[in-house]
């Protein structure tokens, strides 16, 4: 298997042809982790189909593994895991190594924290920035030990499972389906009823999943925007066969890439338009995109359609705080597409991009600032003061800070830039979007690594 490490490798890209042609994104990554998690719960055979075969999602299967799943590779994308069932876990003989994955990582703290094992996660220089306290506080409410961590609440940490976890009803101090995830995760382990109550709806795959998979789950609104999850625990979960959507949050990169390359026009293949995912979708069409959503039709119990995308004037919008969840890991990409509109996009509320694999709204600032783009970060509000067309490009490589989007973020801006723009590493794409660099090749786009 691949894994995103090694001395860092610089990648250029620069303008040229307009991009032409149709892509198949790789799978939703999202739902990637969860079916190895689901697979690994439940008794018998799950298989899955268009996996992504990414390096979050091979660590969480490694994870899957050393619990106890017998997990085969048959194909590409296609995955055999037999499961050890809710109960069934066994304590693992080494440590859980998430690598960069924040879901992978926040996930499986759910999943073996609310068994009776000992189960110690780590991961890299990136995820052991990352806050763990906001899923450790509620899984501690559960009954799990915290045994030991690193400062502030990170890996590497090590977890002890009570021998019967509490259900909880818990509010969620962020908008985040990955702390959501995690307690309905534990709480497939517990007797009884645990209630996860979101003020914002996020991203619901783990509740669709738990229903695909056989368990009871009941969603209540719960405000002007929130959701009340319950969920009966101790299912029997049966595996079953799952057929992983595109990723919409991959399919954003060749997508700005049209909107901001001058004469494009591709089509993107049966992308998953999930309403909780398609922020940036219709952030772009209030700036003017042309996104034609074509054929749309079911697939693996998610809408998807063709998207046909074709160069566009932009125009500079506010982005309210309130559509955050359903865009959160697009808000670098369309930074970029802001950078080449007419006028200021303000996009508000962005605190949560702070704790992600890098600090993005200082990443994404501190790009901008080499391809001389104007912006000012407000609070927790970026501004970005669009050029209408004309962004210069060039500066020193951009820093990346081992952040996938980043990386695919700035080497998108450079197809539309005056000057090439370089990144200091590409390798970390390999974790969510390993089949990046041949994709934007095959629509025309000029990047070297
Ligand atoms: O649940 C998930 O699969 C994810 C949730 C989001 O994180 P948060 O829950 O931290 O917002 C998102 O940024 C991440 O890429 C995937
Ligand atoms: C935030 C992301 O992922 P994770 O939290 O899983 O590391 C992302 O993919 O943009």
């Amino acid at each position: 298997m691949s894994h995103a490490h090694g001395s860092p490798s610089p990648v250029s890209s620069r303008s040229g042809t307009p991009l032409k042609g149709r892509i198949r994104l790789p799978g939703d990554k999202s739902i990637s982790h969860r079916s190895m998690i689901f697979g690994l719960l439940s008794i018998g055979e799950t298989r899955v189909e268009g996996l992504l075969e990414g390096d979050d999602v091979l660590r969480t299967a490694e994870a899957c593994r050393a619990l106890g799943a017998t997990i085969t590779r048959e194909a590409p994308g296609r995955w055999r895991i037999v499961g050890a069932g809710i109960g069934g876990l066994k304590d693992p003989s080494d440590i859980l190594d998430f690598g960069n994955a924040g879901t992978g990582s926040r996930l499986m703290m759910g999943v073996a924290g609310s068994h009776p094992i000992t189960s110690t996660f780590d991961g890299d220089a990136s995820l052991r920035k990352r806050p763990m306290r906001r899923i450790l506080d509620p899984l501690t409410q559960m009954g799990v030990t915290v045994v030991s961590e690193a400062e502030g609440g990170r890996v590497p940490l090590t977890l002890r499972g009570p021998k019967e976890t509490i259900p909880i009803t818990y509010e969620t101090p962020a908008a985040s389906a990955q702390i959501k995830s995690a307690i309905l995760l534990a709480g497939l382990n517990s007797p009884g009823k645990t209630t996860v109550i979101e003020r914002e709806a996020t991203r619901d795959h783990t509740e669709r999943m738990l229903r695909h998979f056989g368990a009871s789950v009941e969603v209540a609104l719960h405000g002007a925007d929130g959701r009340a999850i319950t969920l009966q625990g101790q299912p029997e979960l049966r595996g079953t066969e799952i057929v992983v959507p595109t990723d919409p949050s991959s399919a954003a990169f060749p997508l700005v890439a049209a909107l901001i390359t001058p004469g494009s026009d591709v089509v993107l293949e049966g992308v998953m338009m999930n309403p909780l995912r398609t922020g940036l979708i219709t952030t772009l069409i209030e700036m003017g995109a042309s996104i034609e959503r074509l054929n749309e039709r079911d697939e693996g119990g998610e809408t998807v359609a063709d998207l046909r995308v074709r160069h566009s004037r932009l125009t500079g919008v506010t982005v309210p705080h309130a559509r955050a969840p359903a865009m959160i890991d697009e808000y670098p990409i369309l930074a970029v597409a802001a950078a080449f509109a007419d006028g200021t996009t303000r996009m508000q509320g962005l605190h949560e991009l702070r704790v992600k694999e890098s600090d993005r709204l200082a990443a994404v600032a501190a790009g901008l600032a080499e391809a001389g783009v104007e912006h000012e970060i407000q609070g927790d509000d970026l501004l970005v003061h669009g050029s209408n067309g004309k962004v210069r490009g060039g500066g020193n490589p951009v820093a990346t800070h081992l952040d996938h989007r980043i990386a695919m973020s700035f080497l998108v801006m450079g197809l539309a830039t005056a000057q090439p723009m370089t990144v200091d590493d590409g390798a970390m794409i390999a974790t969510s979007f390993p089949s990046f660099l041949p994709l934007m090749r095959e629509l025309g786009a000029t990047i070297q690594d």
